[in-house]
């Protein structure tokens, strides 16, 4: 149902919500995907979506007749290289940045490109709203933060229980990264600095910004599976890592043990927190939010065992034998790997500022993820292992 033509629609104050144009950058990724179609099917609001490539969100742009026809235009463009970047972002009442190499993968693999993406690539998207006088929403991550304090105190020190060791908390934790030999680091590098300059843009030149610090959102269209839409050799983000693995009948890897830690929330939930800071500009502006889900922590080990358990009830399939192997990190993503331990977002001042908190137990997110994995790939995979290797 398309809500936005029948339900008048107030902000947190009580202000009817006017209609506005988004320019979205990274639109067609992940995240983009979802945010674009909850704009379409709850909102009266105009999407620019921005992107070098649109299948994830071909369904909202087609056929014609789609209710929001006209709403959304999609405009294939690399910001590193187009000067239809300004005009679009003038042209708009908000701009929201998206656009990142964002895959632990490539961090210590392909440095270059990944502080070229996370910081280069942002500055013009941050200066063009500066000086049009344009209100920016900025994806970060919860990885600026790098490692807990409590990960330097020795293993048995009862201090490691103490939230104020661990819990992490945009106004008052410090960032945490390692030593540059470890390239994994280059992203969340990239990302602070691009923060602070964002930050010193609206202190010193009134820029209208919000910051978005996402903790391991997870839902359907997460990146990719190896060798169906992506390439064969890509390593994804652990959900879609997993997924292959369940998928193909493998063990799942846990790099290290699976020890380190996350908290995990559902895309729907973490996309309701977006729209909250789009329609509620005068409690976001000027803040950096976590948005996570404190109550959804797990060990990555303890995430593959509810994968496994999850998955097999929902494709009917057994476990395998062999449901999980231990990998190093050097054999898995190479030289330069380090890892965050622990990430339990504080929720203070999004609760404060937006009243929202986050839903949906781990449970039932991967429930519903992975059915969308198995509806989505389960044939391509089986016919892909189906076919025999050429001698
Ligand atoms: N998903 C998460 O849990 C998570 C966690 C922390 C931070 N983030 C941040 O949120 C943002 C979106 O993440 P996502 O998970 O949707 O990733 P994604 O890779 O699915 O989406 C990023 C999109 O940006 C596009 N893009 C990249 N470079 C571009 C360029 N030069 N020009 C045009 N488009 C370009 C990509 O094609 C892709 O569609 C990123 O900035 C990421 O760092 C996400
Ligand atoms: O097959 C695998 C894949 C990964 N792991 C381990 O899982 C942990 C989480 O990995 P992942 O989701 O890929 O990424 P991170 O959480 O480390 O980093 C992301 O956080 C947010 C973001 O900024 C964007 O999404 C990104 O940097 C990790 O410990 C892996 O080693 C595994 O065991 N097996």
């Amino acid at each position: 149902m398309n809500r936005s033509s029948t339900m008048a629609r107030v902000d947190l104050d009580g202000n009817p919500i006017k209609p506005i144009t988004i320019c979205m950058i990274g639109a067609g990724g992940f995240i983009g995907s979802h945010l674009c179609e909850k704009l379409m099917h709850e909102t009266p609001h105009t999407v620019f979506a921005l992107d070098v490539y649109n299948d994830k969100i071909k369904h909202l742009l087609e056929p014609d007749s789609l209710p929001w026809a006209g709403r959304i235009t999609f405009h294939r463009l690399n910001i590193k290289h187009d000067s239809r970047l300004e005009g679009l972002i003038k042209m708009a009442d908000l701009t929201i940045n998206l656009a990142a190499i964002c895959t632990p993968a490539d961090y210590n693999t392909r440095p270059l490109d990944t502080i070229y993406s996370n910081f280069i690539d942002a500055l013009p998207v941050v200066k063009y709203c500066s000086e049009n006088n344009k209100r920016l929403i900025h994806f970060s991550t919860c990885e600026v933060y790098g490692k807990t304090i409590g990960a330097f105190l020795p293993k048995d020190s009862l201090l490691r229980k103490d939230p104020a060791y661990f819990v992490l908390k945009e106004d008052e934790s410090p960032c945490i990264f390692g030593s540059i030999e470890k390239q994994r680091w280059s992203y969340a590098c990239a990302k602070q600095l691009i923060e602070r300059l964002i930050y010193a843009e609206g202190a010193e030149n009134g820029l209208e910004f919000t910051i978005v610090r996402p903790f391991n959102w997870i839902g359907p269209r997460m990146d990719f599976i190896p060798g169906i839409d992506g390439p064969s050799e890509g390593v994804p983000r652990v959900l879609a890592c997993f997924s292959n693995n369940l998928l193909r009948g493998e063990p799942l890897k846990l790099v290290d043990g699976g020890q380190s830690q996350r908290t995990f929330v559902y895309i729907k939930d973490a996309i309701e927190a977006v729209l909250l800071m789009i329609e509620n500009p005068a409690r976001a502006n000027g803040h950096i939010f976590n948005v996570g889900n404190p109550n959804n922590e797990v060990t990555v080990r303890q995430l593959a065992e509810i994968m496994i358990q999850v998955y097999s009830k929902v494709s009917g399939e057994k476990t395998p034998e062999t449901p999980t192997i231990d990998v190093s990190s050097k054999e898995f993503y190479g030289e330069g790997y380090d890892d965050s331990d622990k990430r339990i977002p504080d929720m203070t001042i999004i609760n404060k500022q937006l009243g929202w908190n986050p839903k949906t137990s781990l449970f039932d997110l991967l429930e519903s993820t992975l059915t969308y994995q198995h509806r989505t790939y389960a044939e391509a995979i089986k016919k892909v292992i189906a076919k025999p290797v050429a001698s």
